[in-house]
């Protein structure tokens, strides 16, 4: 369907004041043909709060069309983050635009949502749905037309090479499999903002391969955002690394400068590959950087 750069330059004219266009290169940001950089995705001050947990610690960010890995421990942020940009969770403080929405309101949410596709972490399905019917349901979800909707079922499933079980149920399916189907239903309506949570955990190493190249074929012209705790997957697939810690940004760059990282003294006794040292190195220096500050307010 190829509507991405279009529909953005929709956006751009209708909302002008919601797009930020950026004048200079940044890592992850595509250039449009006018030479611009579009941001799809604004997040100011953003906070997240679990009862007394504070998930997402006043964020700043901002993504544009490119694969975006989202990295960092256990607890980070990085699901609180998604569930926002997802619009499935709000967030306790800070502003979010997205495709030129303020995602406040039920008309700004709806719009927002028509051109999301989402990968929980966790989803739930029906056991007795077949494959084409659940990916389909999700299609009708996102409003798409009952025209070509048929054919945008089948397309997605073939691209995470499920066509040969499209009429099998779910319930019949690998784990692997239903993550599949899952990333299916994600991509089924072409969206302009992609967000993916552990995508490949459960895939088995020949599908991972194949996931990366549809990752690096689809960031050409939509903005995907992509949680992970497989350094290897972010290396190869992705044109922007955030590393997330604590709620808080610890580094961003691209995978290249987050290995020239693991490569300097900082990563000297770290062990694994070089983006791996470069994630470590990144995190310590974050929180050698934190530590300092606290100490130097007490
Ligand atoms: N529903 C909830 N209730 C209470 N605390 C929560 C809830 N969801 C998340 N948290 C807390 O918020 C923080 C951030 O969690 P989040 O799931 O966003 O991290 P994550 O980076 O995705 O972690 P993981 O890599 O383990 O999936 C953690 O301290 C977590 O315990």
């Amino acid at each position: 369907m190829g509507r991405g750069r279009p529909v953005l330059r929709r956006a751009a004219r209708a909302a002008p004041s919601r797009l930020r266009l950026r004048p200079g290169p940044r890592p992850g940001l595509v250039p449009e043909p006018s030479g611009e950089f579009v941001s799809t995705i604004s997040v100011n001050g953003l906070t997240v709060r679990h009862r007394r947990t504070v998930a997402l610690d006043g964020v700043d960010l901002d993504f544009g069309p490119g694969v975006h890995g989202l990295l960092g421990p256990n607890g980070a942020g990085k699901t609180s983050l998604i569930r926002v940009l997802a619009t499935v969770a709000r967030p306790t403080g800070g502003r979010v635009e997205l495709l030129g929405h303020a995602l406040s309101g039920h008309r700004e949410l709806s719009a927002a949502r028509r051109r999301l596709g989402y990968l929980p972490q966790d989803f739930g399905y029906y056991p007795g749905f077949t494959v084409r019917e659940f990916v389909g349901y999700v299609a009708w979800l996102k409003a798409m037309p009952g025209d070509i909707a048929g054919a945008a079922v089948e397309r997605a499933v073939a691209r995470v090479g499920l066509a040969d079980r499209i009429d099998s149920k779910m319930r019949t399916l690998s784990g692997g499999m239903v993550r599949r189907a899952g990333i299916a239903q994600a991509i089924v309506n072409e969206p302009d903002v992609l967000l993916l949570d552990e995508p490949t955990a459960g895939l088995d190493p020949e599908q991972r391969v194949e996931f990366r190249s549809l990752l690096v074929e689809l960031g050409h012209r939509t903005t995907v955002i992509v949680s992970t705790h497989l350094v290897e997957d972010v290396a190869v697939a992705c044109t922007e690394v955030t590393l997330l810690a604590s709620g808080r940004v610890a580094y961003r760059g691209t995978p290249a400068s987050l290995a020239t990282l693991g490569e300097s003294d900082a990563g000297a006794d770290l062990g694994g590959n070089p983006v791996e040292r470069g994630y470590t190195a990144a995190l310590r220096g974050h929180r050698a950087a934190v530590a300092t500050t606290t100490g130097a307010r007490r």
